[in-house]
């Protein structure tokens, strides 16, 4: 039977218009020729832009210049006002308007389609919107790159917690609010909702803070909450939640009345709750079905050879950077293809970095110590205070926190960095770029940092290395 809705040819096909979607569409067809179409049902440039690591890192900037000024001798503590800084995370989701980006995929050659897409057979995509469906054909690709929804299990469902999207768009601020994880999104959210006003308590289910880093930089970030007044409940289950007249009031606005959670250490009564407590792959409603895959089949990476998963929904590291990368590989895999070549990779999957803007900030990049050990390398570390080095203890009055380099014994190579306190994001670059490259610990001694910079905290970490590691292993 014959079909009245509107059908567009595009060589690739991305669903999703976050960052991974949008670079996956750029790289795809850059410098071939080929078309691509990204297919958005909300704002082009996704939950980073909106509702993640703008908004978030937006109103985090102002409380550590602030904390700064605190702890600079020779300045005049500055003090963060609630009004300005909402203000300043208006600015940087442009009070929600995405039509910059439009104007980029404009001039990058990228078509833009308004509304929700689904697989319906194929390299067959169906877009539905207000104004009317769209069939989008692909000659060569269908993108997956729809995001991810944040964990809400059934027994906080009926109380309407607060996610993520609500903390960045803050509104309405709650006089008590208890934040249930111990992970990224707790504690950097602890810190601006406690700017803003909020009394603040964590409630997290394992025995320690950012369980997937190192011990050192989770109890770091533990007491630097804690001196911040924010109260943190180590090693608490939550057994029942309850709230007066839950109410959808809307993104950032308190959703209703007095929360009781029940946890193992007690009581606890707030105005809201924040949920924090991972994210999963949004796959549920990409019409997979229709070509006889699952969400597990995207996760394995079990797909047809038009068919990719790129970003948070393809179950890789939910991160911003990981998920460009990604979109960038792909993309100059499926543009090299349409010209009969193979886009040149390296051989090995590079090192994924993270950085957790907390107080102090924690910047990690390849294994932890238990991870390399775990995978069978004889492993040696070199700790050293994030204060030893000239140029990092200029930056403030009191440095806080430690800097570890995992190190293979055998081949010298570095297999795993964590950087805590000042600077850690910048100084974690040098440890990704000696992973890449394998540059054994031998040789980057000889990358020489400029006195007094924090990067001469790289001197300090390699000087602490047994004297063995200054030439190549025998
Ligand atoms: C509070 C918070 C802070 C964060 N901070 C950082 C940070 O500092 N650094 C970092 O690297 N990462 C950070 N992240 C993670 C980061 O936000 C994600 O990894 C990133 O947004 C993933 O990009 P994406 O393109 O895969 O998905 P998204 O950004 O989620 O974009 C997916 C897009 O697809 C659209 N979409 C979904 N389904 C459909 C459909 N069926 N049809 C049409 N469109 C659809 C959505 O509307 C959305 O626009 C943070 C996350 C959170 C929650
Ligand atoms: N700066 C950044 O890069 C940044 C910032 C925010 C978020 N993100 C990304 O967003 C993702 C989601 O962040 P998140 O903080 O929600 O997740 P997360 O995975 O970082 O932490 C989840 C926490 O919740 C706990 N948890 C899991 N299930 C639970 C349950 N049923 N009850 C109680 N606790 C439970 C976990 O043990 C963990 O402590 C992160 O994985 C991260 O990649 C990145």
């Amino acid at each position: 039977m014959g079909t009245d809705v509107e059908t567009q040819e595009y060589d690739v096909v991305v669903i999703g218009g976050g960052p991974a979607g949008e670079n996956a569409a750029q790289y795809a067809v850059e410098g071939t020729g080929m078309t691509s179409v990204v297919v958005e049902r909300e704002l082009l440039g996704g939950e980073c832009s909106y509702w993640a690591c703008m908004p978030s890192k937006a109103l985090l900037r102002p409380i550590t210049v602030a904390d700064l000024t605190g702890d600079l001798g020779g300045v005049s503590t500055a003090h963060v006002t609630p009004k300005s800084l909402l203000e300043r995370r208006d600015y940087w989701v442009s009070s929600y308007d995405d039509s910059g980006q439009e104007t980029w995929a404009d001039g990058a050659g990228i078509g833009v389609v308004r509304g929700s897409g689904r697989l319906v057979g194929e390299r067959r995509v169906r877009v539905t919107s207000s104004a009317g469906d769209v069939e989008l054909v692909a000659r060569r690709a269908v993108v997956l790159a729809t995001g991810s929804d944040p964990v809400v299990p059934a027994m906080y469902a009926d109380a309407l917690p607060w996610g993520s999207r609500d903390a960045t768009a803050v509104t309405e601020v709650p006089d008590r609010l208890v934040v249930v994880g111990g992970g990224v999104v707790a504690c950097e959210a602890a810190i601006w909702m406690q700017a803003l006003g909020s009394d603040v308590t964590l409630v997290v289910r394992d025995p320690r803070l950012l369980a997937r880093t190192e011990p050192f930089a989770g109890e770091a970030v533990l007491a630097g909450l804690r001196e911040r007044g924010i109260t943190v409940h180590l090693g608490t289950e939550v057994r029942d939640v309850r709230r007066e007249a839950p109410e959808a009031t809307g993104d950032g606005r308190i959703h209703g009345g007095t929360v009781t959670l029940a946890t193992s250490a007690g009581e606890l009564v707030a105005d809201e709750l924040l949920l924090s407590i991972g994210r999963t792959p949004r796959l549920d409603d990409v019409g997979l079905d229709t070509v006889g895959l699952s969400a597990d089949d995207v996760k394995a990476g079990r797909l047809p050879e038009w068919l990719y998963a790129v970003g948070d929904a393809s179950g890789m590291a939910p991160l911003t950077h990981w998920g460009k990368y990604r979109a960038r590989v792909l993309g100059a895999r499926i543009a090299a293809a349409s010209e009969g070549e193979v886009a040149w990779e390296p051989d090995r999957e590079a090192p994924v970095p993270q950085v957790v803007f907390s107080d102090p900030e924690v910047a990690s990049v390849g294994m932890t110590e238990a991870e390399a050990r775990e995978a069978g390398h004889e492993v040696v570390t070199t700790r050293v205070p994030t204060s030893s080095a000239a140029g990092t203890s200029l930056l403030r009055d009191t440095v806080v926190g430690e800097s570890q380099l995992v190190v293979d014994a055998k081949t010298h190579l570095l297999l795993g960095a964590t950087f805590v306190g000042v600077e850690a994001g910048e100084l974690v670059h040098a440890a990704t770029v000696a992973i890449v490259g394998d540059v054994p610990v031998h040789v980057l001694r000889h990358a020489v940092a400029s006195y007094p910079t924090a990067a001469e905290l790289w001197l300090r970490l390699l000087e602490e290395l047994p004297a063995e590691f200054r030439r190549p292993p025998q």
